[in-house]
């Protein structure tokens, strides 16, 4: 493609008419093909961060990683610079996506060309757009400049997209919020994922927080309830106010009147002087009360009161005073069935759960587990201090396969404990680690059968000219390819069929005769 020709494709990408994220996806696969590169990306600064929200070529959980600016010197050269930056195939700076390629057969970047430049929106650094061609000797001056120019066009496409979504979510606001909401839409990205399932809540979330309802988050063990508690408050009226946060188990029975609702002087021994309770200090914001299932019935009875004429009563205090609190709850208990059996009030149930919000389980999202493995990956590798973390192809297939009771905590659990017992295996500052299913040490769950560990697909060497006949060469590239389709499409032959252009039975005869069946 020529540079007018690239200049053409970016410029009906930018006008046709497509949802934000779709757009990108498109800009950065018409680069790949201009540039002939592995992978192109854009990622979006978000403080001292710089976040992957559209790429191509690199594994999917990448999307879930943060790549810390000061951490990665590619990044923070691209960062620092106006113009493109190139680095030479020799260059000794570890490149951030070591590991994520997809089309190298290990996901390894060994010699290859790397560009990239910082983009700007309204004079201020909003990014940066990387390029990583596997073959070296692809960026030359010219592409540099090449890019300088389309660069101008991929900017105007992030803006694009960021004025389509203040008028989306300008469309779903009420009047009197519309400047603080337009000022806060793009900087909460903490909840991973892309899944509809979670999509669909999120939606449903942003609408729920323009009301001032009681929410009601439901939802098993670890699958974010406080963090949806979090972004309901940021999206509210009251986000600039206090969001306190109350976790009912922990609260003992004795002492949590006074911590919710404070106490007058003497009211108990120990009491030497009056104080506010959680109530208060939430006053015109939000109070989230985590684990509600577990508030004792004397509490509840009180918080009922509290609920219902929107006034509290300091423990010792015979007058009682108004607060304005936006309640928002969350259970990973039966709550119904608590009230069936006398643990949770028939009444406060009913004033908690004016807006019920289920989350969805993990396994319900399959989509988001690469998001969130790859988000997980990337705080291990900053936190154990190694080049690059990354999950065999079977590790990432055992993720698929297990069902998550303990949802997204466990999931990071498991990816923090075989990072800290890959580390343990004598890895080094400047070393790739990889962690394989055995690392993750996860039951099995399923009925599917696990690839063998030799699928990571490691660089072959040993196919240079000399050292096995060309008969063999072509096996060992056909099962190599196999093994990636299967990867990726998480043991689906049919789809794996698909992706190689296959018949899927001749699909099964190759893989018979190749010995991975
Ligand atoms: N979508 C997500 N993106 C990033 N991190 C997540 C996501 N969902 C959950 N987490 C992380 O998982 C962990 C568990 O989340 P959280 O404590 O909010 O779960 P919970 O539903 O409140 O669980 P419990 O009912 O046991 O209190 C936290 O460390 C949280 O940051």
């Amino acid at each position: 493609m020529h540079d007018v020709s690239l200049l053409e494709t970016l410029i009906a990408d930018l006008v046709t008419d497509l949802p934000a994220a779709i757009r990108l996806e498109k800009v950065v696969k018409t680069l790949r093909t201009h540039f002939h590169c592995g992978a192109v990306v854009i990622l979006k600064r978000e403080q001292e961060m710089l976040r992957p929200i559209a790429s191509v070529g690199l594994a999917r959980e990448a999307l879930g990683r943060r790549y810390l600016i000061a951490q990665h010197p590619r990044l923070a050269a691209i960062t620092a610079a106006r113009e493109a930056i190139r680095f030479e195939p020799d260059s000794p700076l570890p490149d951030p996506y070591d590991g994520l390629i997809e089309e190298s057969p290990d996901g390894m970047l060994a010699v290859h060309d790397c560009m990239g430049i910082s983009l700007y929106i309204e004079g201020q650094i909003w990014g940066v757009l990387t390029l990583d061609a596997l073959t070296p000797g692809t960026f030359d001056e010219h592409t540099m400049h090449a890019l300088q120019r389309a660069s101008l066009l991929v900017e105007a496409a992030v803006r694009m997209s960021m004025i389509e979504e203040h008028v989306r979510a300008l469309r779903n606001q009420p009047r009197d919020n519309q400047q603080r909401y337009s000022n806060s839409i793009h900087e909460n990205h903490d909840i991973i994922g892309r899944s509809s399932r979670l999509m669909n809540v999120m939606q449903e979330l942003a609408v729920v927080a323009q009301s001032d309802l009681p929410v009601l988050l439901l939802g098993e063990t670890g699958v974010g309830k406080e963090l949806f508690a979090r972004q309901l408050h940021q999206q509210s009226t009251r986000s600039q106010q206090p969001l306190i946060y109350v976790n009912c188990a922990a609260l003992p029975e004795t002492l949590a009147e006074s911590e919710l609702f404070g106490h007058t002087r003497g009211a108990f021994s120990g009491a030497s002087q009056e104080r506010a309770g959680r109530f208060d200090s939430a006053d015109g914001g939000t109070i989230f009360l985590d684990e509600v299932g577990e508030l004792p019935l004397s509490i509840q009875a009180k918080l009922l009161r509290v609920l219902q004429n929107g006034e509290i009563q300091r423990l010792g205090s015979d007058r009682s005073h108004r607060v304005n609190v936006r309640i928002v709850a969350a259970t990973n208990r039966d709550l119904q069935q608590q009230v069936k059996t006398g643990d949770f009030r028939a009444d406060l149930y009913h004033r908690l759960s004016v807006y019920p919000l289920p989350i969805p389980p993990l396994r319900e999202r399959d989509d988001d587990i690469a998001l969130l493995a790859g988000h997980f990956l990337e705080l291990n590798r900053t936190r154990i201090g190694v080049r690059a973390l990354r999950l065999s192809p079977a590790a990432e297939q055992a993720l698929h396969r297990y069902d998550w009771p303990g949802n997204v905590r466990e999931l990071e659990h498991t990816i923090s404990r075989a990072a800290i017992k890959a580390l343990s295996r004598g890895a080094h500052r400047n070393d790739i680690v990889t962690i394989d299913a055995a690392l993750l040490d996860l039951p099995i769950t399923a009925t599917q059968p696990t690839l063998p560990e030799q699928s990571t697909v490691e660089p072959a060497p040993y196919m240079a000219l000399g050292t096995m006949s060309l008969r063999d060469a072509i096996d060992e590239l056909q099962r190599q390819f196999i093994l990636q389709a299967l990867t990726k499409s998480g043991y689906n032959w049919a789809q794996a069929a698909r992706l190689l252009d296959m018949d899927p039975s001749n699909l099964h005869k190759l893989a018979s005769r190749l010995g991975l069946k």
